[in-house]
């Protein structure tokens, strides 16, 4: 069984006291900490080993964090209830999965170039062009953080999406929910719309993310961050937003 310090110096450690200090690192014991008291009188203040301080004392945001994480476990498989054909509300899974594929990727990509091939007006080009680009950026966004963070799906989910790539075994953040969360910001600023189709398309946005957990493809914090990350990846559209101006080779490509 190795030791702890030398499975500390094989994870590429100097050995410094600094690598494990982010979460539930302490400083040697209070002198009037329960540990120093239980000492026999004279003997030396010898410090606890960092691991057995690490276990004793959890640092505070550690506890909240896995408290946090457990709950959302917790709560995420009750709410499951459309994850398998014999769950509570096993009927309304048809119904879940037709909203699920109104929040892909593949109808939105082909849609938007379709819509992109056809439109008649610079206008038109400039926005459709524009959300081509902010569906591709979510897409790349959201496979980097899938690859980074790599939190597996959850268990009662069953993997019966329909096209996924390699990372959409993972489950943090949702795609669906930032693709519901930037198109509803873009659709809300760039077009003309009047207030009950508005209404619609922010009731379909939370309805999507709502499914995610039903469907049981999601942990409620998936989701979470997944409208979070939707709706900043919109502000850097905006910063970024291409026109005839900024991009003309792009916009030379879609003139008829
Ligand atoms: C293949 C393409 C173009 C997109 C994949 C879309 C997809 C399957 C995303 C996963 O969404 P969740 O993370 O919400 O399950």
């Amino acid at each position: 069984m190795p030791s702890p310090r030398s499975s500390r110096e094989r994870r590429g450690g100097s050995g410094g006291r600094l690598e494990f200090l982010s979460l539930s690192q302490r400083g040697p014991a209070a002198p009037d900490s329960p540990s120093r008291r239980r000492e026999p009188a004279g003997a030396a203040a010898a410090p606890l080993p960092e691991e057995d301080c690490m276990k004793l004392n959890p640092s505070f945001l550690g506890i909240a964090l896995s408290s946090l994480l457990a709950i959302d476990l917790w709560a995420s498989k009750r709410l499951g209830v459309c994850a398998g054909e014999g769950s509570a509300w096993g009927s309304a899974r048809p119904l879940m999965k037709v909203i699920e594929v109104s929040g892909h990727g593949i109808p939105w990509l082909l849609g938007t170039f379709y819509g992109l091939c056809q439109s008649d007006s610079s206008a038109a080009r400039e926005v459709l062009l524009n959300l081509l680009f902010a569906l591709l950026l979510d897409l790349v966004m959201v496979a980097v953080v899938k690859g980074l963070v790599r939190r597996p799906r959850p268990t009662h989910n069953k993997m019966d999406m329909f096209v996924t790539i390699s990372v959409d075994k993972y489950s943090f953040p949702s795609g669906h929910a930032t693709r519901a969360a930037l198109v509803c910001r873009f659709v809300l600023r760039h077009l003309v719309l009047a207030v009950p189709l508005r209404v619609l398309v922010v009731l379909w946005a939370l309805i999507v993310s709502v499914s995610r957990v039903m469907l049981g493809r999601h942990n409620m914090t998936d989701v979470l961050f997944g409208l979070l990350l939707g709706y900043a990846l919109y502000g850097v559209v905006e910063h970024c937003w291409l026109s005839p101006a900024t991009a003309p080779a792009l916009f030379a490509l879609w003139s008829h």
